[in-house]
Formats: C-alpha cells, sequence, structure tokens
C-alpha cells in the first residue's frame, strides 16, 4: 500500500473510464487506502521491501488505518500488531489513525477499536466515483456510495452483473434478505471476480446503513466490487460526513452487463443462510426447528445503528425477555454510543440499550469486529464451545466465530432478535406486522 505507482489497481467501466472494456488492465489514482491491524503489518512489511526502508507513502492524507481486534489478554501478538501501524502512522505522519484508548478493569491501557467496513462510511471516506482499495474483504461495502470499493490484489477491469430489485420492500424485510436472496440465487462463487450492481425500486428505497450492508456482502458471492448508483439519499447523507468533492459515475447506455437478474422484493420472505455457507439459503420459518444457544448482533454486516434499531424493534413488540444469551458488539464508537442516546420511534422515548436492558440481552460490547472472526479465545462473545448460533455477520464457515464445529445462521436483526426471543430460529412476522 501507499505507493501506487507500483503496481496495476483495479478500476471499473463504472467509475474509471467510460470507454475501458472489461478485462482491460488500466492505471487509475486511487482515493483511498485503508488498512487494519489484521493484514496492515504484512502490507507494511511489503512496502518496505519493495520501496525501502525509508520508503514515504504518496500521499499522507489518502491512507487510513483502522484497528479492528478486540484487546486480548492472552495472545500478545494480537495486539502488538496494533502497535506496527501506530509506528507506522508516526513515521508517515498519515493523517486518519482511528483508535482510542481506555483503562481496562486491571488498569492497563487498552485500545477502542472497530469494524473498519463502517467506520469508513461513518468519518466520510466513502464518496461517489472515487476508488477505495482496503486490506480487507469487506471494503466493498463502500460501494453502496457509488464508489468503486475493493479488497486489494487484481489488476484487470471486471465485467459487471446487474441486479435489479423491485417492489415495495416488506415491513418484515432487511437488506441482510436481500443480499441472502441473491448470494442463494448465484451462489458463493457466483459473482467471482465480477462488479456486481445493485439497482431498482427497493435499492432506491433503502437507508445509507442498508445500502452498506447490501454491499458489504458481495465478497460472499465471489465479488470483486459492489456498486449501487449514487443518489439523493447519497449526497444527503455525504453532507454532514465530508467536504471533499466528489464527482458521481454510472453505468450508461453503452454499459454492457455479463448478466442480469431481476427479483420482485415484495414476494420476499425472511431468510437465513444455515451452515456452512452463506449461499446456503433457506426461510427463516422452515428453519423453525432449529434450537439455537446463543445470538450475535454485530460486525460491519450487522452492527450498525440501524441494526440495532431493528432488533430493538421486535424486541418492543414482544414485551418479552430473550430465552438465549444475545450478545451485542456495536460497529463502531459512535454506534455504541447511538445505542445510549438516540430514541427507538414508537418506544416512549427508550433507546435500543434500555430496549436491550429490559429483554435481557447482554450489555453492549465495546465496539470491534469481535467474534465475527472469531479471534483469540478471550473474544467477547466468542463460539468457545460447538453452540448453535443465530448472527448478523457475514460468514458462516466452519470455526468462523471459534469453536469448528459452531453452527451459524446468518439472519438480519429483525430475524436474529426474533430467534432470540424464542430459541429457535425464527420468522420476525411472529413479532413484526
Ligand atoms: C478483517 C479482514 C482481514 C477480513 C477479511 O479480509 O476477510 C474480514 O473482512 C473478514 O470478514 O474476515
Amino acid at each position: 500500500m501507499g505507493h501506487i505507482e507500483g503496481q496495476i489497481y483495479l478500476a471499473s467501466p463504472y467509475t474509471a473510464a467510460a470507454s475501458a472494456l472489461t478485462g482491460e488492465n488500466l492505471w487509475v489514482n486511487v482515493d483511498v487506502l485503508m488498512t487494519n491491524d489484521i493484514t496492515g503489518p504484512g502490507a507494511i512489511g511489503v512496502f518496505k521491501r519493495e520501496f525501502g526502508e525509508n520508503a514515504k507513502v504518496r500521499d499522507r492524507e489518502k491512507v487510513v488505518v483502522i484497528p479492528i481486534t478486540t484487546f486480548s489478554q492472552l495472545m500478545n501478538a494480537a495486539n502488538r500488531n496494533v502497535d506496527t501501524l501506530r509506528d507506522f502512522k508516526r513515521e508517515q505522519n498519515i493523517k486518519y489513525f482511528y483508535v482510542t484508548l481506555r483503562t481496562s478493569e486491571t488498569s492497563r491501557l487498552i485500545q477502542i477499536t472497530k469494524a473498519s467496513a463502517t467506520l469508513l462510511a461513518q468519518e466520510g471516506h466513502c464518496r461517489p466515483g472515487e476508488v477505495l482499495v482496503g486490506t480487507d474483504s469487506h471494503t466493498c461495502t463502500a460501494g453502496a456510495f457509488g464508489q468503486f470499493a475493493s479488497g486489494i490484489g487484481n489488476t484487470e477491469v471486471p465485467p459487471t452483473i446487474r441486479f435489479v430489485l423491485d417492489g415495495e420492500i416488506p415491513s418484515y424485510i432487511l437488506a441482510k434478505d436481500l443480499i441472502l436472496q441473491v448470494i442463494g440465487e448465484i451462489s458463493v462463487a457466483g459473482a467471482t471476480y465480477k462488479t456486481m450492481e445493485f439497482v431498482g425500486t427497493a435499492v432506491e428505497g433503502l437507508t445509507m446503513e442498508e445500502r452498506m450492508t447490501l454491499c458489504n456482502m458481495v465478497i460472499e458471492a465471489g465479488g470483486k466490487n459492489g456498486v449501487i448508483p449514487a443518489d439523493k439519499t447519497t449526497y444527503d447523507y455525504l453532507k454532514e460526513k465530508t467536504t471533499v468533492p466528489y464527482e458521481p459515475v454510472y453505468s450508461d447506455e453503452q454499459a454492457r452487463f455479463l448478466a442480469e437478474y431481476h427479483f420482485d422484493i415484495s414476494k420476499l420472505e425472511p431468510l437465513v443462510a444455515k451452515p456452512h455457507s452463506p449461499g446456503n439459503r433457506a426461510l427463516a420459518r422452515e428453519c423453525k426447528d432449529v434450537k439455537i444457544d446463543r445470538v450475535y448482533i454485530g460486525s460491519c454486516t450487522g452492527g450498525k445503528t440501524e441494526d440495532f434499531m431493528a432488533a430493538a424493534k421486535v424486541f418492543l413488540a414482544s414485551g418479552k425477555k430473550v430465552k438465549v444469551p444475545t450478545f451485542l458488539v456495536p460497529a463502531t464508537q459512535k454506534v455504541w454510543m447511538d445505542l445510549y442516546t438516540i430514541p427507538v420511534p414508537e418506544s416512549g422515548g427508550k433507546t435500543c440499550s434500555q430496549i436491550f436492558e429490559d429483554a435481557g440481552c447482554d450489555t453492549p460490547a465495546s465496539p470491534s469486529c469481535g467474534a465475527c472472526m472469531g479471534g483469540p479465545r478471550d473474544t467477547h462473545a466468542r463460539l468457545n464451545e460447538p453452540q448453535v448460533c443465530v448472527s448478523t455477520t457475514n460468514r458462516n464457515f466452519p470455526g468462523r466465530m471459534g469453536h469448528k464445529e459452531g453452527q451459524i445462521y446468518l439472519a438480519s436483526p429483525y430475524t436474529a432478535a426474533a430467534s432470540a426471543l424464542t430459541g429457535h430460529v425464527t420468522d420476525p412476522r411472529e413479532f413484526l406486522q
């Protein structure tokens, strides 16, 4: 990362050059480069090896460094990765380094981390028409802004598959259901190395956070990136986030698509992805006999403010208590604060945290990527036993959240909350009308 002239970066016909043909190699200016504490130290090593110990990043304002893992008492190596990032930040005078410190119960200083894909949007680094590369496969989340955003490493213009999602979105359906529907349709390899473009009236009606959920999981279909054309919803969101000028780009009349899929979203039912693949789609109601041990609401996919608001809505509507431990891991510090400050609509002024407490959920944890990726054994809410978990995260491969015999059902925050209330995989229509 850093020295962009050393490599050929991806561009899409969407963002880089209207005349580009799929399969062509292009040189493009990268607008934002992001790295984290899992893959960053390796990338920094390559940077130094290839460009020399004293090499400088080309533009200190374009590099964004985001530690994402929770502090571990058990694995010092994991904590040291953040030190490597901090050294690099100091040495290169990097402008954007998102870590805050707090004192733990044992009086040690620990780092407050966050899910990088969510933080990028929150801090205004996702802008239409720009190119973002990151050392995190879920960098693709930023496609929600009409940005070409991809995990780094490939060199050609990918062909585009277009997904037309039309129809009124039912009140019990969330963007997570939409992307599970798409991946279930095309499989986890269905968009390998392709751009996935989402259009249609259902997409136009989504909030920015919901658009982020849709683009976030294109990587689970093998996609190189996902993209949603920027519109008024995008511009309104960006008004408060950035003063950097941007120029949106759109597929034009000449754009050619490898394939086009159409879905009538008004008929969609709440979905899950059963173990052990995000493509293992099933109707939530078909899994009602699956007994579960816990629920996890968190990650860049399902740990945003609106995800928690959605879960709170289900708890509020039911007036019941959860039957299984229900863990809450906000994606960022701002999300964590929102849980304690923003009133949930039609709740008489209650915040999410109050509703979660009334429902008997676990207290919201410090923000991070948390147990979405398993992590060291002391990671909050990690599956340390072969348990069954309904989760708002993105991957349910064996061992993904810790124990290799754990079973993960990927679901929307509505379905996750409904399942917490019954102790079984549950269609949220049981509580929402
Ligand atoms: C944190 C990052 C290195 C990782 C990835 O790139 O796959 C993440 O996005 C994931 O979900 O596993």
